[in-house]
């Protein structure tokens, strides 16, 4: 699924109405209808008491005013406060004229703001996509006593105030909605934890926008859930053996965070990789092969930390980093692998796949000259501590993501940024955002989990690197769902995921 631009939302719906032959108060019908159908799926109109509707003087004021119409109409009762303006949109004034004149309209003034209730429900239509600077004078004040009442808030398609596709100045009047409903594709607002309080649960929803605009316009911005992955994973060959689907290897583990290796190995075997050999710390050994005993294991001379490089033909991806920690001699070994990747093993020409997680991003983020080093494709798997100690702290979210695409077009790798909706940017400088995964999963070892399902991914013969990375990224966050549908999200541990990943693959 892509995510578009505000500019680009506009034209979609421009689009849509020459396209499907439609006047455009039939679109914002649309939008108005979807919108009660959401709401009404949530609150009765008991539930809901007397409603009050903020409406602007846009075509969310517009969405608003026929909402307002629809829900009358449904049984709910309610109560309107327009913002004053000079001009309202044409839409606005159609809906305007449909509203009966059973529903009691009033407009906002300096002296005049609406009365709140805490226990109140607010829909929130006062601007959308169309906002095109920061909220000022008598609009920021109703936000503010909006935000004050501490009511309970509803926003038709973003909370007013928000840019869709940008960030704001700090301590710009945005409203903090409880539920965002939106229409069509997901905004890229929605995705990124700073807005987490503002846009609270969001809802996406259908009005039949012209998929031909969609499928043709040019974005870095994308979404993948249940749809973009389905059919991704190959299937598996009745003559299929162990060989077909390659031998991993993963370079995890030191004295005290053995539990990551064991973690990622499970992960590893549990996504279908044919045949995994961990290469482990001496300490770890009886911990690992009493664990994992599907797993070939091998020791370093090292007790408590790995030290040495194995030979590395017989392998089809590598993984290292999972409890590594960071000593000298382990720095070596990253060393020795990215030299011994970068050179193509076999006649495809290609590097061998590696997937670097945990230690040795830290280890990469402390000798940065080692990242000139990195094959090309390479995985790299931060969360934002991470991730900034690669590169710079990051102003805010959305700096993030520019640090995000600069960082894996520059270096020509996949880099998976962890989080809540985690982001994958490809080396064409595409940003991938998640659908899947749950807070629950926010327990140590679900980034172990994690990177023991790229490397299985990783190793499979047919799977092109991106593919591999964003179905792996989609699967673990599926099992994570499936998990705390079970365990609840505070009884989730990250043996839980690793459990989950099997159903979790069988459903793409
Ligand atoms: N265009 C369409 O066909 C559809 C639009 N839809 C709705 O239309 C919305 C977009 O409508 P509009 O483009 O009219 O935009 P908005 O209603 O979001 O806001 C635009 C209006 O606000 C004013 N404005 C912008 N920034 C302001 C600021 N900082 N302070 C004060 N006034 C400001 C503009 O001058 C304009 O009058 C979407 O968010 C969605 O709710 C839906 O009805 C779906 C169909
Ligand atoms: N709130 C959340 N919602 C969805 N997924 C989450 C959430 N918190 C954490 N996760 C996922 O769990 C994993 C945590 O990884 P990481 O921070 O490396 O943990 P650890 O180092 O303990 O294994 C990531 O894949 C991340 O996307
Ligand atoms: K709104």
């Amino acid at each position: 699924m892509k995510i578009l631009t505000a500019a680009q939302t506009r034209q979609l719906d421009q689009a849509t109405l020459r396209e499907q032959h439609l006047l455009s108060p039939e679109l914002m019908e649309r939008a108005a209808t979807a919108f009660v159908k959401w709401f009404s799926s949530r609150f009765a109109p008991a539930e809901a008491g007397e409603i009050l509707l903020l409406c602007g003087p846009g075509n969310n004021g517009g969405d608003g005013l026929a909402a307002a119409r629809l829900l009358q109409r449904a049984g709910y009762r309610l109560r309107v406060a327009l913002l004053p303006t000079e001009k309202q949109s044409a839409d606005w004034q159609h809906n305007r004229h449909m509203l009966p004149n059973s529903v009691p309209v009033v407009e906002i003034g300096p002296a005049r703001l609406p009365k709140i209730d805490p226990s109140q429900l607010v829909i929130d239509a006062l601007f959308g996509t169309g906002l095109s600077r920061p909220l000022a004078g008598l609009a920021a004040k109703v936000v503010q006593h909006l935000n004050q009442a501490q009511a309970r808030v509803v926003a038709i398609d973003l909370p007013s105030g928000l840019f869709a596709d940008a960030p704001q100045p700090v301590d710009s009047a945005v409203v903090r909605a409880q539920h965002t409903v939106s229409f069509g594709l997901p905004k890229l607002a929605f995705l990124l934890p700073q807005n987490a309080e503002l846009v609270g649960e969001w809802q996406v929803m259908d009005i039949g926008l012209s998929a031909n605009f969609i499928a043709e316009a040019v974005t870095p911005w994308h979404y993948t859930d249940a749809a973009t992955v389905a059919g991704q994973l190959p299937p598996r060959p009745k003559f299929s053996h162990k060989g077909t689907f390659g031998h991993a290897l993963l370079l995890a583990g030191s004295r005290g965070k053995m539990g990551a290796a064991v973690l990622s190995a499970g992960a590893c075997l549990r996504s279908g990789v044919g045949l995994l050999t961990a290469h482990i710390p001496g300490c770890g050994y009886d911990i690992f092969q009493i664990s994992q005993p599907e797993a070939m294991c091998l020791t370093d001379k090292q007790a408590d930390f790995i030290s040495e490089l194995p030979e590395l033909k017989p392998y089809q991806a590598v993984a290292i980093g999972p409890g590594l920690g960071q000593q000298p001699a382990s720095l070596a070994v990253l060393r020795q692998l990215l030299k011994a990747a970068a050179k193509p093993l076999d006649k495809t020409g290609q590097p061998l796949p590696l997937v670097i997680d945990a230690d040795a991003l830290n280890l990469l983020g402390s000798h940065r000259a080692l990242l000139k080093q990195l094959p090309e494709n390479t995985v790299l798997t931060p969360h934002p501590k991470e991730f900034e100690r690669l590169t710079e702290p990051a102003r805010d979210d959305y700096h993030r993501l520019e640090l995000l695409r600069d960082f894996a077009t520059e270096h020509r790798c996949l880099v998976v940024l962890k989080g809540a909706y985690t982001c994958l940017a490809t080396p064409t400088g595409e940003l991938h955002f998640n659908s899947t995964g749950n807070a629950g999963m926010a327990t140590g070892g679900s980034g172990d989990v994690l990177t023991g399902v790229l490397l299985a991914l990783r190793a499979h013969a047919q799977l092109p690197a991106f593919e591999a990375v964003r179905l792996g990224v989609y699967a673990h966050g599926r099992a994570g769902d499936l998990a705390a549908a079970l365990t609840g999200m505070a009884g989730l541990v990250a043996g839980d995921i690793v459990r989950h990943l099997g159903p979790a693959l069988a459903e793409v």
